[in-house]
């Protein structure tokens, strides 16, 4: 047997598959998304398989053989590996690269080196070489361990760095990487009475040891009794263990035992080196919500506009045809009971559900949504778990023992093999897009992965992004991508709220400097009075969070990048966004030795403060990056503000999202146009989905809400159709723009980033890899005429220019942009002058990176 296998090296030499044999001894192991260490010139890689074939073209004699499989079962499915394959040519990223991103953290990366003498080294051919005393003694050295890690042999020899790296390069010794995936699982030591044992090794692991209902073969545990009997009075304390555990015999965790009976460990240890009880280590899965408590939710009977949508999306389900929705529901339609009873659909069928949410929104109440009505049936992943935890939800995929994640984007690669729900919430925010390589969007990865399966896509939103709305109308000659379905009223009848634009300008003319209007003063004023809470909304995008001199207006800057330091109130530092360089707060002008030094906190700190001022004994809960950053606090301050333990919820977008209070009847937006502002072809679009979604936060139940936004741009067409909860109005505004400047949806674009320490040799490039792009472009263009197939295909460079943040880690940045239209001919042109490009750019440490649909232009 033979496998091909993609190395962890991302590097364009590597970037394809290299041919290995699988020896006897793992036959049956190795699998398609195995991880294996194989030998890779003198070092030993990690790599994934992606292929297995019975037969190879290789020469046999040059042929390698796997070393080892690195875990039981292989953590990637057949169709995760052609998934990597198809995003490698998409976004145009090395393969590797993108397998890893299906990874979860605590099995990426962290390996340990090792390195031993190689058999040659330590036989018959180092007699025929000269060795240099040093080598010598890096050979007894390792001879003498057998194996060591690299830092070690690094640390023992400090000087021979480069000796040692010319004899892995010779063959001398040979490195391996070894995984310290042991450290990734908890263990906990459990007693065991004779007669229990784990009964499977699955079974062991998901139940608490304390709790294990079954003890087979109760034989043994008589016997304890006997032993008891038979102890010493002074033994009282191994007495009571034996007693308890002839009446409890199943397993229990040690500190549990030593908690219940109050022994000591060394008592219950004394027991097991008699052999009377057995005392092991045991995995134990860490439970993010273990001491939650869901209350079980019904499905709720459907209004008819949610009623038909379910019909729809339950068709495609039953006919397991492969189809994308997208639903846009007004705030509060009831979107979510939608999804829930579709994923009831299809675990029913025994297939399997992913629902993707924004990072910010993943709050334990959508959380509880799930698990009430799914209980154990259901997987949560977000970075705000400990890599631990997050590891042993994924065990928990790997087992079989959940058919539904909820999580943020990067759970959209779980490795189920019966998917038939994908549900992607809130599919207009721009945290579904990866910034980093891989630069994928979890939209098109969902679309894939429904194509491959035969499954469902339901894309929901209030207000969805023009790239997908577009993709709902026919394309001239086709069936549309996407099928848009539509939730025009919120559930019960219950009235969307009404919105007051409110001028801020006038406000200013009439003498109120505060940044409460008079309208939402007052409003706040008549909440407070009935007892009634209220949301505000303070963007905290473009607000002022750096430090500027008031005598000679200097701001601190970073010395690396050209971007001005942030603010942090907490440790009273500067620091950059960019490079992570810091310094302490200063107390006097750099530039002229002054004082009057302001810094400018975070916008909402400065709202929060006013508000104390101008309501005394006004409770605020204020949520931003600043109070946010604690394990769980975001969870803390929501339970918080449904006790009604506060009358104001103020924050970033973050309270903008997915909330559903039912005393809720105000919403504040402070600013509507700090977004607005931005040099960003998106910025209306955003504004637009910010205010709508804010207000709908207000009036979702019983009580009706009302909204104030106030703005300095109030005759703006996104802050206007916002306030009227006009979508489609928007949509009809916003197109005509984005056609005539050429931008998505008419077009789509590729951002192309190159990077380096210098700027005259930085341009030259750019300039050159622009000029090709160009000229390979024209040639396309002319192809496509040529053909007379009638393609829309058009391709445009702009650019070179600088970057909007010109320099960052000291190194400057120019871009280009690539707009096309017309299916993969400009990602295939675009590999073709990175590869053509690759060699140079290697030798002058020059960086190119390229994002495909980028989500801004930075
Ligand atoms: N069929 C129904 N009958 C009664 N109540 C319902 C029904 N469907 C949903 N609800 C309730 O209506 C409220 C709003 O629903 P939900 O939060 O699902 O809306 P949504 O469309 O997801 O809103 P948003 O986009 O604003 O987050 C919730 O309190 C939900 O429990
Ligand atoms: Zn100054
Ligand atoms: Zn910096």
């Amino acid at each position: 047997m033979f496998a091909k296998v993609i190395v962890d090296v991302p590097a364009k030499q590597t970037n394809r598959a290299f041919d290995y044999s699988v020896p006897p001894s793992l036959q049956g192991w190795v699998e398609v998304g195995s991880r294996v260490g194989v030998p890779f010139g003198p070092r030993v890689l990690q790599g994934f398989v992606v292929e297995l074939h019975e037969t190879t073209t290789v020469d046999p004699k040059r042929l390698k053989a796997i070393r080892h499989v690195l875990d039981a079962a292989p953590p990637l499915t057949e169709e995760l590996v052609q998934l990597g394959h198809w995003m490698s040519s998409t976004y145009l990223c090395h393969e590797v690269t993108a397998l890893q991103a299906m990874l979860p953290g605590a099995l990426k990366a962290k390996y340990e080196r090792f390195v031993q003498a190689s058999e040659a080294g330590s036989a018959g051919r180092t007699e025929l070489l000269l060795l240099l005393p040093a080598q010598e003694n890096i050979l007894n050295y390792l001879r003498s361990k057998g194996k060591a890690k690299m830092e070690d042999l690094l640390d023992a020899f400090p000087e021979d760095g480069g000796l040692i790296r010319q004899m892995l390069d010779e063959g001398q010794l040979v490195e391996t990487q070894g995984m310290k995936d042991r450290l990734a699982t908890k263990k906990a030591l459990t007693v065991f009475p004779p007669g229990a044992h784990e009964a499977s090794e699955a079974a062991t692991e998901t139940h608490d040891a304390g709790t294990s209902g079954n003890a087979p073969g109760l034989g043994g545990s008589a016997d304890l009794l006997a032993i008891a009997e038979e102890l010493p009075a002074r033994s009282h304390k191994q007495k009571e263990v034996l007693r308890y555990l002839h009446e409890n015999p199943r397993p229990i965790r040690l500190t549990e035992l030593m908690d219940k009976l109050q022994v000591g460990a060394g008592t219950v240890k004394g027991l097991a080196d008699k052999g009377w009880i057995g005392l092991r280590e045991v995995e134990v899965m860490r439970d993010p919500y273990a001491n939650r408590h869901f209350e079980e939710t019904k499905p709720l009977p459907l209004t008819p506009e949610q009623q038909s949508v379910y019909d729809d999306i339950a068709a495609t389900l039953d006919s397991r045809s492969h189809q994308v929705y997208l639903l846009q529901g007004v705030t509060g339609s009831g979107k979510t009971e939608v999804y829930l009873q579709a994923i009831s659909r299809c675990l029913e069928q025994g297939r399997e559900a992913i629902v993707l949410v924004p990072e910010i929104s993943l709050t334990p109440q959508m959380v509880e949504r799930f698990k009430g009505r799914f209980g154990d049936e259901v997987a949560v992943m977000h970075s705000r778990l400990s890599l631990g935890e997050r590891y042993d939800e994924w065990r928990k995929i790997m087992r079989r023992q959940v058919r539904v994640v909820i999580g943020a984007r990067s759970a959209v690669f779980v490795p189920f093999r019966q998917l038939g729900l994908i549900i992607i919430d809130e599919e207009h925010e721009s945290s579904y897009k990866q910034e980093e390589s891989p630069k994928y969007h979890a939209r098109d990865i969902a679309a894939w992965r429904a194509r491959y399966n035969g499954a469902a896509v339901v894309l929901g939103s209030a207000t969805p992004s023009l790239e997908s709305i577009q993709k709902t109308k026919a394309a001239p000659g086709g069936k549309p991508e996407y099928k848009l379905l539509k939730m025009k009223s919120r559930v019960a009848g219950r009235p969307l709220p009404p919105v007051h634009i409110v001028d801020m300008r006038e406000e200013l003319r009439s003498g109120n400097r505060s940044m409460f209007s008079r309208l939402l003063h007052r409003g706040l004023e008549e909440r407070l009075l009935k007892g009634e809470q209220t949301v505000l909304l303070l963007n905290r995008r473009g607000y002022a969070t750096f430090v500027m001199c008031r005598t000679c207006g200097y701001v601190a800057g970073c010395p690396h990048c050209d971007i001005s330091l942030t603010y942090h109130q907490v440790s009273r530092t500067l620091r950059c966004h960019y490079c992570g360089y810091a310094e302490r707060q200063m107390e006097l002008c750099p530039d002229c030795g002054s004082e009057h030094i302001r810094h400018f906190g975070t916008g909402t700190q400065r709202v929060e403060e006013e508000l104390v001022k101008l309501f005394p004994g006004i409770r605020v809960i204020r949520m931003d990056v600043d109070t946010t950053t604690e394990k769980g606090s975001h969870e803390k301050w929501l339970t918080m503000f449904r006790n009604k333990q506060a009358d104001v919820l103020l924050g970033t977008q973050m309270v903008a999202k997915g909330l559903d209070f039912p005393d809720v009847t105000l919403v504040g937006v402070i600013a509507a146009d700090t977004v607005l502002n931005l040099p960003d072809f998106r910025s209306a679009e955003r504004t637009f989905q910010l205010l709508t979604q804010v207000a709908g936060r207000a009036g979702r139940h019983q009580l009706p809400g009302e909204v104030f936004v106030q703005t300095y741009t109030p005759e703006h067409y996104s802050v206007i159709t916002a306030s009227r909860h006009d979508y489609e109005g928007f949509v009809e505004e916003e197109l005509p723009h984005r056609r005539k400047l050429g931008y998505p949806p008419y077009c789509r674009l590729i951002l192309i980033t190159l990077t380096h320490e210098q700027v005259p040799l930085l341009v030259r490039t750019a300039e050159a890899v622009a000029q090709r792009l160009r000229e390979l472009g024209a040639a396309e263009q002319e192809n496509v005429f040529a053909s007379g197939t009638g393609e829309d295909f058009f391709m445009n460079v702009l650019g070179p220019v600088a970057s909007p943040i010109p320099r960052i880690k000291d190194r400057y940045r120019f871009q280009c942009v690539v707009k096309y239209r017309g299916e993969a001919s400009a990602s295939r042109i675009v590999a073709k002058v990175l590869d053509e490009f690759a060699e140079r750019t290697t030798k002058d440490k020059l960086t190119i990176s390229v994002d495909v649909d980028p989500q801004m232009l930075m």
